[in-house]
């Protein structure tokens, strides 16, 4: 008897446990753990996924067996497997979302299956399957139990590929092909008698001699010089026998010319020197590469991944949503060409499919991606590397709320291969701990050729706004002008953290609200609509106040529209590039806009945190910062941190190559120290101070943090039951534990339901797992009537 343990579909705490279902016995020693099943629940039908397969079970009662399955083969593997479990303990969230998680997109939902035939022999040879088509519909088609097995073992064999009908445009295209029917010996002795002028014939043998039994799209050959008649003549020689291949969408829209490795610098080369001897000795070691920008750290990742393929094994490179720019990835495709597959949320569904397959079926060996890629299904892990590791986008917002560097040093550890985290401003965390030796630090303190950072200045806006309206200071105009006379290109940007566009009336200061939620509405001038950020609440945008009915209701506030009105009136020749949402929405618009300006087309790139990262243009000599501030006066203890590394980061777009570059920076807050010290890119000062404020805060790094979040349609029981939760915490933690709240959060209302908090922070609190496991537990068991519990464990904000 065999029976698939089955983590089901059905998020709750007692979910979290598989449960037992009898495997049939035409699918015996079929089904394997990372498939995902059918099964009976109640008296309904759910999915599941298979992780492990037993031959007893302690279930009294009679099992049930499992319905049917959802593939043929694993589409979660040993290794996510177990990642998967200790995700949903370490994230306390429940492994169905986890594993979830880990599958592409598209792959999440229940999906709709068709076989498809790699030959001509196997449909003649499985009739009962195919009917005499290539390709059929697994759901449509009435197949028994033998013909599943035979499917399954089809599958294995690679004889048949199976395809998930995600979206329209994820059908697999097949095109014609020809198998070759030679081994290298048959196809010389073939070469030896052919008509010495019969060129196409001997080109086609001397293909087939290179790469016997190989299957070749018809276009590979045509564009190989093999003639239409040189394969007719093939096919009745029974060299060649037409098939259908299929042809793997690209999601590289343009081809990318091939470079070669840089000769490093001395600290570019100690840095590559000690990751690759890590990788050559399988150590799971963690290394902080802190590296000024234009520092070559790309260099380091680009000369670690070759090693790391070279010793036969696979890399992972991560990078930030918003630096996932086409620049980058041109920069590693020109490397490692088609070894490379990449993972991001510009892809179609079918797109990230087929790069999924790539990676899965072992076809690409090199992964770059955003977070979610730190779940790319590669074996034989040789590297993980995290670019710009500071980034708050490595941290998931909702379920399973995972750090990505915590995920990607698990995999490390499993794969016996180092991490690479790097940045020019690294996270607090990651450098106190490289300070006390748990991470190595290699550090790359000069720009490429010894190039000088560029020169910072501090705009005081207050005095600026006295003299005049403009949202450019009379220094940035000039410098502006400058740059325009000398043609040297010029980057603006407009800080959108903490700020948001909203409408109020200039008479009665009235802004309108969401109903469901206390927050002001934002104004979206595309849909001509206000919209609310956290229920998607929608309204038109009204033409008179509804409070005073003045007409003077306007737009509170600068867009990155509006400031490029602005820099085109002011400059009316310039050429004006903008870099936002709006503009980047349609597909490959983001490189057609990084295209021009590195052509050197515009003259000005202006937009919002997009262009303040990776990119990497040797004629920008000016970075003009709009509103540094806008985020310090975000209620969050991260946020000098977060301005200070913007601030860096963008001010390292300029001067990277031969000319020095400049850098102004418009502020409210000249005096606040993480202006100050982005002035002066010293990220050793910043950290020593922030350190400190830190310290006497008893926030992290020193202290660990927890963020429990109850909701309720009634703020009254929220408020109670989080009062209830603060009481068993008390008695269960030590007095060194401090407790914050519970407190209403900044939103208190969404969508209809009040939300309150308590922040736990800690030093050393092993009951604090445990209590928070049984809090889970209880509100599930009353879930129905009752409040609603997360817990997000290190959060990013504390809103
Ligand atoms: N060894 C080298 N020799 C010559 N040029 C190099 C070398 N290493 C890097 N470069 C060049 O120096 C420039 C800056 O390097 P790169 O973009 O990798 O820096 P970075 O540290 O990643 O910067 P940032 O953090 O600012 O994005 C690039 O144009 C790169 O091609
Ligand atoms: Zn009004
Ligand atoms: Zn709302």
């Amino acid at each position: 008897m065999q029976i698939a343990q089955v983590i089901v579909d059905i998020p709750t705490r007692q979910t979290n446990n598989p449960y037992s279902y009898l495997i049939p016995d035409y699918l015996v020693d079929q089904v394997v753990p990372g498939m995902r099943v059918e099964v009976p629940f109640g008296n309904r039908k759910i999915t599941g996924f298979v992780v492990a397969i037993v031959n007893n079970s302690d279930f009294a009662g009679k099992l049930k067996p499992i319905s049917s399955l959802i593939d043929f083969s694993p589409v979660i593997n040993e290794e996510l497997l177990q990642l998967s479990s200790w995700m949903a303990d370490e994230t306390y969230s429940f492994k169905i979302s986890c594993l979830q998680t880990m599958l592409p997109g598209g792959m999440r939902i229940k999906n709709k299956k068709r076989l498809i035939a790699n030959d001509d022999s196997v449909v003649n040879q499985h009739p009962e399957i195919f009917d005499g088509n290539h390709e059929i519909d697994y759901n449509r088609q009435k197949l028994t139990d033998k013909s599943i097995a035979q499917i399954i073992r089809l599958q294995k064999e690679g004889k048949i590929q199976v395809e998930y009908n995600l979206t329209h445009h994820a059908k697999p295209i097949m095109m014609k092909a020809y198998q070759g029917q030679l081994d290298q010996g048959q196809a010389d002795s073939q070469l030896a008698v052919v008509r010495k002028n019969a060129k196409g014939q001997l080109k086609l043998l001397s293909i087939l001699s290179a790469h016997p039994h190989e299957t070749f799209l018809r276009n590979q050959l045509i564009t190989q010089g093999v003639t239409e008649s040189a394969i007719k003549t093939g096919e009745k020689n029974g060299w060649l026998k037409q098939t259908l291949k299929r042809h793997i969408r690209n999601p590289f829209l343009r081809s990318v010319a091939h470079t070669n490795p840089l000769t490093l610098q001395p600290d570019q080369k100690q840095a590559v020197t000690r990751i690759n001897q890590a990788i050559s000795g399988k150590q799971d070691q963690v290394f902080l590469l802190e590296g000024v920008t234009g520092s070559g750290k790309t260099e380091v990742y680009l000369q670690s991944i070759a090693h790391a393929l070279e010793t036969g094994r696979t890399a992972l490179m991560l990078v930030p949503e918003i630096t996932l720019t086409p620049q980058i990835v041109g920069r590693i495709r020109s490397r490692f060409g088609n070894q490379v597959a990449m993972l991001h949320s510009a892809l179609s569904n079918g797109e990230r499919y087929d790069e999924w397959q790539r990676i899965n079926s072992g076809q690409a060996q090199v992964v770059v991606g955003v977070r979610s890629a730190v779940f790319a299904p590669l074996r034989n892990i040789g590297l993980i590397i995290i670019d710009e590791e500071h980034d708050s986008s490595y941290k998931q917002t909702d379920n399973p709320r995972y750090q990505t560097r915590d995920v990607a040093k698990w995999r490390a550890a499993y794969n016996h291969c180092p991490v690479v985290l790097g940045s020019a401003t690294p996270s607090l965390e990651s450098r106190a701990r490289a300070m006390k030796g748990v991470y190595k630090l290699l550090t790359l303190p000069h720009r490429i050729n010894r190039h000088a950072l560029p020169h910072v200045s501090i705009i005081d806006m207050k005095t600026e706004m006295a003299k005049h309206r403009s949202i450019l200071s009379n220094q940035l105009s000039n410098a502006i002008q400058d740059r325009l006379d000398k043609h040297e290109q010029i980057i603006l940007l407009l800080n959108r953290r903490g700020y948001s566009a909203f409408l109020m009336c200039r008479d009665c200061g009235y802004v309108p609200k969401c109903p469901n939620c206390d927050i002001s509405l934002t104004m979206h001038k595309n849909t001509h609509s206000l919209n609310c950020h956290y229920c998607g609440h929608k309204e038109p945008i009204p033409t008179v106040c509804p409070k005073c009915h003045s007409k003077r209701i306007r737009f509170f506030g600068v867009g990155s529209e509006q400031l490029e009105e602005q820099v085109k009136q002011l400059f009316p020749t310039a050429r004006v590039l903008r870099m936002d949402v709006d503009t980047t929405r349609k597909k490959g618009s983001h490189e057609a806009i990084i295209d021009k300006f590195g052509a050197h087309k515009a003259d000005i790139l202006l937009g919002t945190q997009m262009i303040a990262k990776g990119l990497d243009f040797p004629e920008v000599t000016l970075v003009g910062v709009l509103n540094a501030d806008s985020a310090l006066q975000f209620p969050d203890f991260r946020s000098s941190e977060r301005t200070f590394q913007l601030l860096t980061q963008v001010s390292g777009r300029s001067g990277r190559a031969d000319k020095q570059g400049e850098v102004v920076i418009q502020t409210f807050n000249p005096d606040h120290y993480a202006i100050q010290l982005a002035q002066t890119q010293d990220y050793e000062r910043f950290y020593a101070t922030e350190m400190r404020v830190r310290h006497d805060g008893k926030y992290p790094p020193y202290y660990f943090t927890v963020k429990l979040t109850g909701n309720s349609p009634s703020e009254n029981q929220t408020a109670s039951e989080m009062f209830d939760i603060l009481t068993y915490l008390k008695s269960h933690l030590s007095a060194q534990a401090i407790i914050l709240g519970p407190t209403p959060k900044a939103v208190t209302r969404i969508n209809n339901r009040y939300y309150y908090q308590i922040i736990i922070k800690y030093r050393k609190e092993p009951n604090l797992k445990p209590a928070l496991d049984e809090i889970l537990m209880q509100s599930q068991k009353k879930q129905r009537h009752g409040l609603q519990i997360a817990i997000d464990n290190e959060p990013l904000d504390f809103m």
